[in-house]
């Protein structure tokens, strides 16, 4: 049997179609112009099959189970446990049983072109679509070529561990089955997630962390995670890398860690970071190193290379380019790249400037997050230590969540902390952290904050509701001091 090979001229190509490609194609449409999406595996991504809906869907039960059983009479309702099956259940339904034609016809409705396959750069705005059986698409662009091919987990150097069949966030994220004993080398997001989900779940959770849990969050944020964790029945290790690993006949696997604990689990998931998916990419045809994280210019144009790249035709949003590894933040540089492109074919000057239509500013100075963990983390912004970093003149306010109104009618014995990081100077607010049970929705008030530099003595007047937890911020407000 031949090969069939195909060409095909648009406007703007896209490699990889998890969200932020999906993002970038139908603004770059909505635009006027012609987009096509390169897709080797399913259309929808990592997040939709393998990362955030799936593990989201493995938590959420368990968050509801905890929410009842904080209230006496909800808590007495309850007679039975946890059943896995039903939340795997549950689970393959958000991830469309790794079905993509829902977001096929999504593709479809908006106009944007599908081309199956692994895309490589070959050449000037040229990308190739390779499929499983060989069969070739030559896409040409008039305009731009746009990497958005996400990332895969990071599989580090430690002796064994490759060849003991672990558990990346793929295995974690589909599981069928719950592990008696899982072991998590990693105590990073993904880490203190699925060891959240997996000890609800019932396994015996054993998580190994070279840092302190959830290093990219405020110290006390981290520490209430690791607490509800070890209360929960999961051991922790902290400030210790697992040396050593391997499967045995039997099967189980054994980790020696560096300060020399054994630890036996019958699974072993690994969250240590990620690795750009451009090894495969083409990059070496226009002077980039094959495997590197793609760096970029505030236009999301890819900087470096051959001088093959000096016209500006390759752009790099989402995962790949490293700025903020979240959905949301590729989303997010995806509507501002799209129109960017088409303002650019239109011959318009792109609007760059601070918090401008097609700058990413937010990546910069207003990244936002929810940790889903039990209890849930929520953070926007700097942190008290990367805001001194920034060489801003930092104020740091901290008030106990549990001891608001709105949280002590939530839950009986509420526990969380909240803290807001100011900048002295201008008087506003560059960051907000908080921990505690169901404080995910919250987020978006402190977002708004930082994003809209709202001077501290208007935020006064945004009144929250009594009884929510939201007077955090009148009692954050109130430690601050009126005249500070
Ligand atoms: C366990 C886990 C949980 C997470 N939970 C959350 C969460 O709750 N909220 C959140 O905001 N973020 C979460 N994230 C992060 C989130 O998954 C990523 O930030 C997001 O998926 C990035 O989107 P993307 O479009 O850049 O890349 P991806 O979603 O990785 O999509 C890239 C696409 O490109 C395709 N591709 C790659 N190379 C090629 C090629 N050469 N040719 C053709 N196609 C190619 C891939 O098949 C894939 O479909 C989580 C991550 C993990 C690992
Ligand atoms: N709810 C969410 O928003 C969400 C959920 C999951 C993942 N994500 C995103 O996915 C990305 C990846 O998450 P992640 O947890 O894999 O990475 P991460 O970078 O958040 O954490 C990795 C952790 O592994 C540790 N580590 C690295 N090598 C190690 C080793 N050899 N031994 C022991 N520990 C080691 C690091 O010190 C770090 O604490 C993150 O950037 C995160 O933003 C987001």
């Amino acid at each position: 049997m031949t090969s069939t090979s195909n060409e095909l001229t648009v406007d703007v190509i896209i490699i990889g179609g998890g969200p932020t490609g999906e993002n970038v194609a139908d603004r770059a449409v909505q635009g006027g112009l012609t987009a096509a999406i390169v897709e080797r595996e399913l259309v929808g991504g990592e997040c939709s099959y393998w990362a955030c809906m799936p593990t989201k869907a493995l938590l959420r039960d368990a968050a509801v189970l905890r929410a009842a059983r904080a209230l006496p009479a909800a808590g007495k309702a309850i007679t039975g446990t946890l059943d896995p099956s039903a939340v795997f259940t549950r689970r393959d339904q958000f991830a469309s049983s790794w079905d993509d034609s829902g977001q096929v016809e999504w593709l479809d409705s908006a106009g944007i072109t599908l081309v199956r396959g692994h895309g490589r750069i070959t050449g000037t705005r040229t990308v190739t679509a390779t499929t499983d059986d060989g069969a070739t698409t030559t896409l040409k662009a008039r305009h731009a070529v746009v990497v958005a091919t996400g990332s895969a987990a990071l599989i580090p150097p430690v002796s064994g561990l490759a060849d003991a069949n672990p558990w990346t966030n793929r295995e974690a994220a589909g599981a069928t089955s719950v592990p008696d004993r899982l072991a998590i080398i990693g105590g990073g997001v993904v880490g203190a997630e699925m060891a959240s989900a997996f000890t609800a779940l019932g396994s015996l959770v054993t998580l190994v962390s070279r840092t302190r849990l959830l290093p990219s969050v405020e110290e006390f944020a981290g520490e209430q995670v690791a607490d509800t964790l070890r209360e929960n029945g999961a051991t922790l290790h902290v400030d210790v890398d697992a040396v050593d690993v391997r499967r045995d006949d039997s099967g189980e696997v054994h980790l020696t860690l560096s300060d020399d604990t054994e630890v036996t689990a019958d699974e072993v998931l690994v969250a240590t970071g990620r690795v750009p998916n451009t090894k495969d990419l083409g990059l070496e045809h226009v002077g980039l190193e094959p495997g590197s994280w793609l760096e970029v210019d505030d236009a999301l144009a890819v900087v470096g290379g051959d001088g093959q790249l000096e016209s500006g035709w390759l752009y790099a949003a989402g995962d790949v380019n490293h700025r903020a590894l979240l959905t949301h933040h590729g989303k997010y540089q995806a509507r501002a790249l799209g129109d960017l492109i088409a303002a650019r074919a239109r011959g318009d000057e792109p609007d760059l400037s601070k918090w401008g239509r097609h700058a990413a500013t937010a990546d910069e100075q207003a990244v936002t997050q929810v940790i889903f963990t039990d209890p849930e983390v929520i953070a926007v912004g700097h942190t008290a230590e990367s805001a001194e970093a920034a060489g801003i003149e930092v104020g740091v306010v901290d008030f106990d969540l549990g001891s608001i109104a709105g949280a002590s009618l939530h839950a009986d014995g509420y526990t969380g902390h909240a803290r807001m990081v100011l900048d002295e100077e201008r008087k506003v607010l560059v960051g907000f952290t908080a921990v505690g049970p169901d404080t995910a929705e919250m987020l978006h008030a402190a977002t708004i904050a930082v994003v809209g530099e709202v001077p501290l003595d208007r935020l006064w007047h945004a009144v929250p509701a009594y009884p929510t937890m939201s007077e955090i911020w009148l009692r954050l407000l109130e430690t601050a001091g009126r005249d500070r």
